[in-house]
């Protein structure tokens, strides 16, 4: 489960943004608002990754525990943005490898198994070996969804992750990643300006003014 408790966003030091939510687990929270309202900046607080001039005071949790003063690399949030950010020089079996955690498999043939269950379950068996450069942007972003999940995350953030994607595409990929969060009991904070995106993901939304 996440926890946002009385989370207020400040931009050198005037409130920009305020909110208090829970989201359990399997469940996706959206967040929507005008473009500048703070909402990404909202991501990267919970990432760990906020920076100056932004600063974030109440309480972040992640099952049950305060992870506000937590190194980002700790933190076991993962994200997916608009832009796919794999590595384009490398193959699809390589990307979703440097994605899992260190000593999560014991040996290569149980890592290897574990990327191809993970391309089974979007329909991408068979592309381990291409370079990521080949493969279309529907299928990019099926990996990107996939490297999010191979890092094992707590919680899963998702800025405007398919505002790039065609219409037809676009509606694919988004019960892809709500479907694939809800079977691995991710909670997820979903960033959009599509009432679409919203509705797919079916969860409680938050409008910022
Ligand atoms: N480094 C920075 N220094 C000062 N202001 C910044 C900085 N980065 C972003 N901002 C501003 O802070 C505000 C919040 O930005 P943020 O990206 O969180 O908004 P957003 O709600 O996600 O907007 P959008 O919907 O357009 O993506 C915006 O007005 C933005 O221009």
């Amino acid at each position: 489960m996440l926890s946002l408790e009385n989370i207020v966003i400040y931009r050198d030091d005037k409130p920009l943004l305020q909110l208090s939510a829970e989201v359990a687990k399997g469940e996706v929270l959206t967040v929507m608002g005008p473009s500048g309202a703070g909402k990404s900046t909202l991501l990267q607080a919970i990432a760990g990754q906020l920076q100056a001039p932004f600063s974030v005071t109440g309480q972040i949790k992640i099952n049950h525990v305060v992870i506000n003063e937590i190194d980002a690399h700790l933190r076991k949030v993962g994200i997916m943005f608009q832009d796919a950010l794999l590595f384009e020089h490398m193959t699809v079996g390589e990307n979703i490898a440097f994605a899992m955690p260190d000593k999560a498999y014991k040996n290569k043939q149980l890592k290897h198994d574990a990327i191809n269950a993970l391309l089974v379950a979007v329909e991408l068996d068979g592309i381990a070996d291409r370079t990521v450069n080949t493969l279309s942007g529907g299928q990019q972003a099926r990996v990107s969804l996939i490297r999010t999940l191979a890092s094992e995350p707590d919680v899963v953030l998702l800025d405007e992750p398919f505002s790039k994607l065609d219409v037809a595409l676009r509606s694919q990929i988004r019960s892809w990643t709500f479907s694939q969060l809800k079977a691995r009991n991710i909670p997820a904070v979903l960033v959009t300006h599509d009432k679409d995106d919203a509705l797919a993901a079916g969860g409680n939304v938050i409008e910022i003014l």
